[in-house]
């Protein structure tokens, strides 16, 4: 008897040591997987737009954001309050302030984008000079080019006059010749002495003391206003100088989301107001705003509503007179898109009836043929093109530098 209760207790402590190892075993195969070695993206803080050469690090099938996408949590304000609000750059959720890219030399690091888009201009023309005879049919031809390219008819037929006598004068026939009065004409049109600097210095105000350079961002709703003014931001910053924006842009919603997009990237602060609320008021607040931190520069969008022309002359008018109770603004730049052609020199006129225009962006100018527009408003305004725009990265604007305009056309 007591062999066979051994037996028996031999035999259920060899089953449960089987089925203890069969357990384990199986616990071992459901272990969760490892976390990832590298934690998620935060929606606040979006990567920096890849630089030139960073490709390779983004992962091909990672889904982009750029900066006009990212939605950021906005400051609930009660519905009442009719105040203009400080975004505070500081907020726990902002993103990383980054450090754009220097401002000097853009337009040659640009000038890839700028070559490609204005081929038909700059080597067409030099395609045509290069014929072996330059006959009427040719110079027509030449003039058509420069049309097509929105040079515009005054500029045109000056350009192509001066570029006949002198080649029948000088007898030019080489290539290299021809490109070198190419290249003096065009700069001639386009002028190598104006002021093209914005015009961003303390001004002194009402009450006597410094205060920031202002300047208004002024143009039609959609031709890269807001992008226009958050570019600017980080030329700024770039510079060194501590910028505060005004988002005056009270007609479509999102554009004062995107432009403390713009701003929490650089470390600016945005004045911005209720959704319809009043435009001036918030352009003031943020002179205001720029007085009390000291800050260099004060950056206003505005909303451009061509509706009727004294509702624009209205509100424009209004926003230059209430920021002018602080002191002068230093700068009123329209921004035109390039694209448009023909289009923007309407706006232009329009603009400049209603407020004093100081300087022209033109946005967009790595998508269209037509960058003889740069001609075409500069006369229309007499007032000098400061910045173009070359894409939709951020630091894709910059400053206008004839002789690297023209060399990229024609090289
Ligand atoms: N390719 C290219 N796109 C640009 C450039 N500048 C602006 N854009 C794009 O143009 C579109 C319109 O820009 P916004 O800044 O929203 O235009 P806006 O004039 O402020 O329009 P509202 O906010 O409605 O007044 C955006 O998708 C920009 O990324 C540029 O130089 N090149």
């Amino acid at each position: 008897m007591e062999t066979v209760i051994l037996a028996v207790v031999i035999a259920v402590v060899v089953l449960g040591a089987i089925s203890g190892l069969v357990v384990s075993g199986r616990k071992k195969k459901q272990l969760p997987p490892p976390p990832p070695a590298t934690p998620k993206p935060s929606v606040t803080a979006p990567p920096a737009e890849p630089q030139v050469g960073e490709e390779a690090e983004t992962p091909r099938d990672e889904e982009r954001r750029t900066i006009e996408e990212v939605e950021l949590p906005v400051a609930e304000a009660p519905a009442a309050e009719a105040e203009a609000l400080v975004a505070e750059p500081e907020a726990p959720a902002a993103p990383a302030v980054e450090v754009p890219e220097p401002t000097a030399g853009r337009l040659v690091r640009l000038r890839a984008r700028l070559a490609r888009s204005q081929n038909t201009l700059g080597k067409g023309l030099l395609t045509l000079l290069s014929r072996e005879h330059l006959d009427e049919d040719t110079w027509e031809e030449i003039e058509d080019t420069l049309l097509t390219a929105d040079v515009g008819v005054a500029p045109t037929q000056e350009l192509v006059d001066r570029l006949r006598e002198r080649v029948k004068v000088l007898g030019t026939r080489t290539p290299e010749g021809l490109r070198e009065l190419l290249r003096e004409e065009l700069l001639t049109l386009i002028g190598t002495d104006a002021d093209r600097t914005v015009h961003t210095a303390n001004g002194i105000g009402n009450g006597g003391d410094e205060i920031p350079g202002v300047v208004l961002v002024v143009g039609v709703n959609g031709t890269g206003k807001t992008t226009t003014t958050g570019k600017l931001a980080r030329v700024l910053v770039a510079d060194g100088k501590s910028v505060v924006l005004g988002a005056a842009d009270t007609f479509r919603a999102a554009a004062a989301d995107q432009l403390q997009t713009w701003g929490e990237r650089v470390g600016a602060r945005t004045v911005r107001g209720p959704e319809g609320g009043d435009p001036a008021s918030i352009a003031f607040d943020a002179v205001k705003e720029g007085i009390a931190e000291s800050a260099d520069v004060v950056l206003i969008d505005t909303a451009g509503r061509l509706h009727t022309k004294t509702g624009l002359m209205d509100e424009l008018g209004k926003v230059k007179r209430v920021v002018e109770k602080h002191g002068p603004v230093g700068e009123v730049l329209l921004v035109l898109d390039a694209t448009t052609g023909q289009n923007g020199l309407v706006q232009a006129r329009v603009f400049a009836e209603v407020v004093d225009i100081t300087g022209v962006v033109l946005t967009k100018l790595d998508g269209t043929a037509k960058g003889g527009i740069i001609i075409a408003v500069q006369r229309e305004l007499g007032v000098p093109v400061k910045l173009v725009g070359l894409g939709e990265g951020p630091d894709d604007l910059a400053p206008f530098e004839p002789e690297a305009f023209v060399d990229a056309l024609i090289d």
